[in-house]
């Protein structure tokens, strides 16, 4: 079987000569792409946000679309549609990997029906049966496709990367922690009351505030409140407008003591669950499901059960409006992912009055939880401040998909592949590690051969080789001097980092291919190595570093592993089925 040597693994953009100038481009539209993947929100139920924009070889927007609700036109066919002839030939930019599966190939047959010849993928689809199925079958169609932070990287690349991480982070953090995305939002004073001491709280936030707060309703499955807030504030929690999605209204009471009267029992406008203990009240119950308010019953009601059972309902998105007890309880169980503060400037006094959270059981200003990526934002006489409480993972494919190592290595059968981690030498695979003992021999610039002690002392010269200057000179001779892997790794890292300057500007471009010629001169001069290598025919081999997510596979497989994708390559080529043949790059020591 014929497959293109490096079809993975040579970053196109950095071939071509205006680098900084593509990469601007190629961020400007992933970043519209994911903007526009937005428009939806509040006007239909909580959905993976995709946006498609189409961009002719002149630069010029030929069509672009967004996926409205689930169920209808991907935004693929919608910018194809729009962008008719112009998609010949054109670059669809993509904020996040189409979701084609069980056999739907819609998005990827759109695109590859309409002509286009590249496609950049913001990020690669966060469910792990969806990840890497759609760049594969785009690759296998012939399209050139582009990943950001993969294929393509630089500074304005990873901010269009993070955008796209962002515009998506309900999905994501749901893939990664099994529950819904939730929101904690409140309105305090500015002495940090949600509510008077006697419990009255309408209102602290603006009119313009309020109306705000509609709108994250819109955008959420559900707006989550304890028993206390319906019993002081018989709250409606509706999206209010009308005409966009209205989420469900969930409560959480443990003791099911609530009033029989209460605009959240009329479900004419919007759906109720009440979440409880198994057995309490169960005629309020029956009252309950006379008025049409749906009961769950939980054995322990605490909300990491509760976010896991609505899960597994398929909800993506949560606002959580109660009050500071239930969202203690929430906080300290690590559901909570991101916090919206409206500060109203008023002060209300009073030694009793609620707080947003109440007792987390923290001691010390050094346990507090900090947010991550705040945005301030003036609304009316209010301030919103909101953020993170955990952060938005960053997505890098697993270890490759079973597709994708079939691609680079034929004995590798999809779906029956076994794994084989290895990453300390002393593992039984640990020869595989760059770091393992095993000298090699590779031409320097004049055809001369030069005896490295190891791969990694190789490879962390070679990112200061030919730069004029005597200081990289003099790194390259510190490297190839030190007497271990660690010390090559340490000098060749924090030289990189410290002076970014000395680091030969391809760098990033060529290391990849670095690292093969290494790999391949050392596979061939010791045949111990290269048959353990052959030994492993059929396996996904792993580099397991949870530190290094290019080369290793990341703790929780998030890496893109790509020493255990060269060593597949070698393997594969070792074994003789592969048709590339490449130089003889190494001398036998
Ligand atoms: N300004 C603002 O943004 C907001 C202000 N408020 C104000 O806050 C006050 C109410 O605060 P608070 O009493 O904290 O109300 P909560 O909304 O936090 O309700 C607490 C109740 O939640 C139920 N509950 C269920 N499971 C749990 C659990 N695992 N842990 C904790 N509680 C659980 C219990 O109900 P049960 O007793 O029925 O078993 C508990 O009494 C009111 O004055 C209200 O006006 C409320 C929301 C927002
Ligand atoms: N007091 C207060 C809020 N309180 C929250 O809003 C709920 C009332 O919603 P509704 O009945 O739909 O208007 C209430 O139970 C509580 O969860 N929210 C705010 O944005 N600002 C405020 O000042």
């Amino acid at each position: 079987m014929a497959f293109a040597l490096g079809a993975h693994f040579s970053p196109p953009i950095c071939k071509v000569g205006n680098i900084s100038h593509a990469h601007a481009d190629d961020a400007a539209y992933v970043r519209r792409a994911a903007d526009l993947s937005e428009k939806s929100a509040g006007f239909t139920s909580p959905h993976p946000n995709f946006g498609c924009v189409i961009a002719t070889s002149s630069g010029k927007v030929a069509g672009e679309g967004y996926l409205y609700a689930q169920g209808t036109k991907p935004a693929e066919v919608l910018a194809v549609e729009a962008g008719g002839e112009r998609c010949r030939g054109a670059t669809a930019y993509l904020n996040l990997e189409p979701g084609d599966c069980h056999g739907d190939h819609t998005a990827v047959s759109a695109l590859v029906q309409a002509g286009i010849t590249r496609a950049v993928v913001g990020i690669r689809h966060p469910l792990q049966h969806l990840r890497g199925k759609a760049v594969c079958a785009l690759r296998s169609q012939g399209l050139q496709v582009d990943v950001l932070g993969e294929d393509l990287q630089s500074k304005v690349i990873e901010e269009a990367r993070k955008s796209c991480l962002l515009v998506n982070a309900p999905l994501i953090l749901r893939a990664c922690s099994r529950v819904p995305f939730s929101v904690l939002k409140y309105a305090m004073t500015l002495d940090g009351k949600i509510a008077a001491s006697s419990g009255h709280a309408s209102w602290i936030s603006s009119k313009m505030s309020r109306s705000r707060v509609f709108e994250l309703r819109g955008r959420s499955d559900a707006v989550i409140v304890g028993g206390n807030t319906v019993r002081k504030d018989n709250p409606r929690l509706t999206a209010r407008d009308g005409g966009g999605h209205m989420p469900m209204r969930i409560v959480l009471s443990q003791t099911l003591n609530l009033p029989e009267e209460a605009n959240l029992w009329d479900v004419s406008d919007a759906s109720t669950i009440v979440v409880t203990q198994r057995g309490a009240r169960r005629n309020f119950q029956k009252f309950l499901a006379s008025k049409g308010v749906e009961v769950v019953e939980f054995d322990i009601l605490n909300p990491r059960d509760v976010m896991e059972y609505f899960h597994d309902r398929g909800y993506l998105s949560i606002l959580w409006e109660c009050g500071g007890t239930l969202a203690a309880s929430a906080i300290s169980s690590r559901v909570i992912h991101k916090v919206f503060a409206f500060v109203a400037p008023k002060i209300i006094g009073g030694k009793n009055a609620p707080t947003p959270v109440g007792e987390l059981g923290m001691v010390e200003m050094s346990q507090a939880l900090d947010l991550i990526d705040i945005c301030y934002e003036q609304v009316g006489p209010d301030m919103l401040i909101s953020g993170f409480l955990q952060p938005v993972p960053d997505l890098m494919p697993v270890i490759p998909s079973e597709d994708e190592t079939f691609a680079i290595d034929p004995t590798v059968t999809p779906y029956e592949s076994s794994v084989i981690s290895f990453y300390k030498t002393w593992d039984p695979y640990g020869a595989f590690s760059n770091f393992s003992p095993h000298p090699i021999q590779m031409p320097d610039g004049d055809g001369n051969y030069v005896t490295w002690s190891s791969v990694e002392h190789y490879y962390q010269a070679q990112k200061f080789i030919g730069v004029n200057d005597p200081a990289a000179q003099d790194c390259v001779e510190k490297i190839k001097a030190v007497r271990s892997p660690e010390e090559a790794a340490r000098i060749g890292r924090s030289m990189q980092r410290q002076y970014p300057d000395l680091v030969r500007s391809d760098w990033d471009s060529i290391k990849i291919d670095v690292m093969y010629r290494a790999l391949k001169c050392k596979f061939s001069i010791y045949p111990h190595l290269n048959s353990m290598l052959l030994s492993t025919a059929g396996s996904v081999l792993v580099e397991a570093s949870p530190h290094d997510l290019f080369w290793g596979g990341g703790r929780e497989g998030e890496g893109l592993n790509y020493l255990g994708r060269l060593l597949m390559q070698l393997r594969s080529e070792f074994l003789g089925e592969s048709s590339t043949s490449t130089e003889n790059t190494c001398s036998a020591l």
